[in-house]
């Protein structure tokens, strides 16, 4: 089962062997509790890692192999990031994709080396979403061949990049080019913010740390401010887009070539959080089937609260959910990496594409995930609020996900864009125009979905339900829109009277896509036992997720309320057939206990033994009387006492 996951044998035995190398090398272990850390020591801790990882990696993994480096990260640094977070997962990339070889061969190959740290630094204290609006401005001087990146006001401020404020030396900063008087938009620049030796700001540079956040807190997200600061012309990322020396601009290929770095984490964060996601199942169900709590028949021992429907129906839901994640985020990978090669070529077909997937599915995955995450919490009662369980930092760290790389509501219109142009294409009967994701959107429905209609329905019955659910609120959607604009309203104005339905046809469009995503992986298998249990957990997903929406296939009688009474017994029979199967389906992600770090999820389930000790080492307990209360609660009990007297 690792090796579905995991996209293949060779890289889920990788995983264990990286592990099992790890577990005898104590020096690459948390030194303690991460929870029982002050942020300072986290950072500390964790840049004391990285230099272990950096010197001994070659004996570890194959570093060119990025998913062998990940779960190397995953198990020796954890969720909570880290000092060179965004140089992995911003900086190389975007130098990868938008510098020319002369400019790689000058940044990228350092970057590699790590003899510089850099980040993606894009959003400002005013603005994030709109990109059209940032205020840096990078204006370009013909005289001495340079930009001046300068920031006029306050909201122009850099605010939120990772790393940014303490750890990098170097950004790829995001800023409004501006050549004689015109603005050409927002355009990416190599630009030095530290000394390298000293690691002091650059004269014109004020750089810093925006404070503790929910969660993610190893990461120094930082801000930064430019007064008048230059920089040669040729720190311009120039693979696309060019400026001549004397200030000719060269428009790339694809407007929108320079928000490739986003589109990267976009593609491969759907496969992280499905692993976020996992961790929190894992945790919850090991716990669920240790936690013995009440009886089901009462001439019986207490069962393990695993046993309860309701606790099956909160968390084997989010397991299959956790699966389709992975099975989408190996596809969109694969897409990421083909469009990136395209481009290459000069092939930017794909891009829209890949934009409207990414965008639509880092919003449902994300928001998904989310829930899924704080509903494993709540399923391990009061020690699921304990730090000891880790999820609340698991969920923290998750739900960023729903902000960065684009707020969800906006990333789901994007995808809205993407279904309106396929809705046109419909009405003006020019189907056969349509791209493959969107094919179905010029199909003819079925009168009826077919689900109890046959002896045992196929998976295919489910997706043409779904199908004719995203259709139909796609094709309205769009009326609604079209609507408007035909009664005089201009398209933006008529798009904000939309935008709810609109965004709706974006989620039912994404939930549709990853269920086909399963659908195609569960075909792959060719172990039968695998088969069949993962087929269980297909059929969990499809009855699940229908319901969730049944509301649109009812509306117009697609779907009976008979039906709909069929698709409950089915969730219902499958809730208990994946039962016995529960705690294997979230062990087959195979995280040690290192990676994890939940007191409550260890794999020996030794939960209260290892609880006690948990809270026996809390920095609380050091002492048994805490300064506070001799130089406070005493002195007021004691005064209470004495005006008693
Ligand atoms: C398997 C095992 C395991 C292995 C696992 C993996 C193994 C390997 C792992 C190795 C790597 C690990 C990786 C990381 C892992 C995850 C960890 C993550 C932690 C990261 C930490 C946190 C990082 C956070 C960093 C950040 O947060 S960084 C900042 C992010 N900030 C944003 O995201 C701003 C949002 N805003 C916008 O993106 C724009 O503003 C806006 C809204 C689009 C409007 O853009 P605008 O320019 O106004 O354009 P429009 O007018 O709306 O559109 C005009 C036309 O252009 C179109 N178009 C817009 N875009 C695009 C686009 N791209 N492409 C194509 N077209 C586009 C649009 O469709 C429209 O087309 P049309 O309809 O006309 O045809
Ligand atoms: C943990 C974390 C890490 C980050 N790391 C980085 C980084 O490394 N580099 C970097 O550059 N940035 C980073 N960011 C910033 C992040 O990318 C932005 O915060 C994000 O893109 C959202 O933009 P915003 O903050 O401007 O939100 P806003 O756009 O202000 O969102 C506020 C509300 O307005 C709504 N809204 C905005 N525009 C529209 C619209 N057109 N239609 C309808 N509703 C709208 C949103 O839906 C939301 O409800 C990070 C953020 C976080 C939380």
């Amino acid at each position: 089962m690792a090796a579905q996951i995991y996209s293949g044998e060779k890289y889920a035995s990788r995983r264990r062997e990286i592990s099992a190398n790890l577990a005898k090398r104590p020096e690459f272990h948390d030194s303690k509790p991460l929870p029982f850390m002050t942020r300072e020591e986290k950072i500390l801790e964790s840049s004391r890692k990285l230099t272990l990882i950096s010197k001994h990696m070659n004996e570890i993994i194959d570093p060119s192999d990025k998913r062998e480096l990940y779960h190397l990260n995953c198990e020796v640094l954890g969720i909570e990031g880290n000092p060179m977070a965004l140089h992995g997962d911003m900086f190389i990339p975007a130098l990868t994709a938008q510098a020319s070889d002369e400019q790689q061969e000058k940044w990228l190959s350092r970057a590699l080396r790590r003899e510089i740290i850099g980040t993606y630094a894009q959003t400002e204290l005013g603005h994030g979403t709109n990109l059209r609006k940032l205020e840096t401005i990078a204006t370009y001087d013909v005289d001495t061949q340079e930009f001046v990146l300068h920031t006029p006001q306050i909201t122009a401020l850099k605010w939120w990049p990772g790393n940014l404020g303490k750890s990098s030396n170097y950004a790829v900063v995001v800023a409004l080019m501006i050549i004689k008087g015109k603005n050409y938009g927002p355009q990416t620049f190599m630009v030095p913010l530290r000394d390298e030796k000293t690691h002091q700001p650059l004269k014109g540079i004020t750089i810093g740390d925006i404070g503790p956040k929910l969660a993610y807190n190893i990461v120094d997200n930082g801000f930064l401010g430019f007064d008048h600061y230059r920089i040669p012309r040729t720190n311009l990322l120039m693979r696309h887009t060019r400026v001549e020396p004397d200030g000719t601009f060269v428009k790339p290929p694809h407007a929108k070539i320079n928000y490739s770095a986003m589109v990267h984490v976009r593609s491969y964060m759907i496969t992280g959080q499905a692993i976020m996601l996992a961790y929190a199942l894992t945790i919850a169900t090991r716990y669920s089937s240790v936690r013995r709590q009440g009886q089901i028949d009462t001439t019986q021992p207490e069962v393990k609260v695993l046993e309860y429907q309701t606790q099956q129906h909160r968390l084997f839901p989010s397991i299959a959910r956790a699966y389709a994640f992975v099975f989408a985020g190996a596809e969109t990978v694969r897409l990421y990496e083909r469009v990136l090669q395209e481009v290459e070529t000069g092939n930017v077909s794909l891009m829209a594409d890949l934009h409207a997937l990414t965008s639509g599915l880092k919003s449902v995955v994300t928001h998904q995930t989310a829930q899924g995450i704080e509903q494993a919490r709540m399923a391990c009662g009061g020690h699921g609020y304990s730090q000891a369980s880790y999820i609340s930092e698991i969920f923290g760290v998750a739900v960023g996900g729903c902000t960065y790389e684009g707020e969800n509501l906006v990333m789901l219109q994007q995808l809205a864009r993407y279904l309106v142009k396929s809705a046109g294409l419909v009405q003006a009967g020019q189907s056969s125009k349509l791209g493959p994701l969107v094919a179905y959107l010029g199909a003819k429905s079925d009168s009826t979905s077919l689900i109890d209609r046959t002896p045992t329905p196929g998976f295919a019955e489910y997706v043409k339900t779904f199908q004719h659910i995203a259709r139909k609120q796609t094709l309205k959607a769009a009326q609604k829109l079209f609507g408007f604009m035909e009664k005089g309203d201009t398209r933006e104005v008529a798009w904000n009277k939309s935008t709810v339905e609109l965004n709706r046809a974006s989620r039912l469009h994404t939930r549709l896509y990853i269920v086909e995503a399963f659908v195609r992986r569960v075909e792959e298998v060719a172990d039968p036992r695998l088969k069949e249990v993962l087929t269980d957990l297909l059929r969990l997903h499809v009855n699940y997720e229908l319901l969730d929406v049944a509301a649109y296939a009812l509306e117009d009688g697609f779907l009976s309320s008979s039906q709909l009474d069929y698709i409950r017994e089915q969730l219902y029979f499958y809730l208990a057939k994946i039962r016995p199967n529960a705690v294997s389906l979230v062990d087959s992600w195979e995280f040690s206990d290192r990676e994890l770090r939940s007191v409550l999820g260890r794999r020996d389930g030794n939960v209260y033994e290892n609880l006690f000790a948990w809270a026996k080492a809390s920095p609380l307990n050091k002492t048994d009387v805490l300064p506070s209360v001799d130089k406070y609660l005493k002195p007021l009990m004691e005064s209470a006492r004495a005006s008693k007297l």
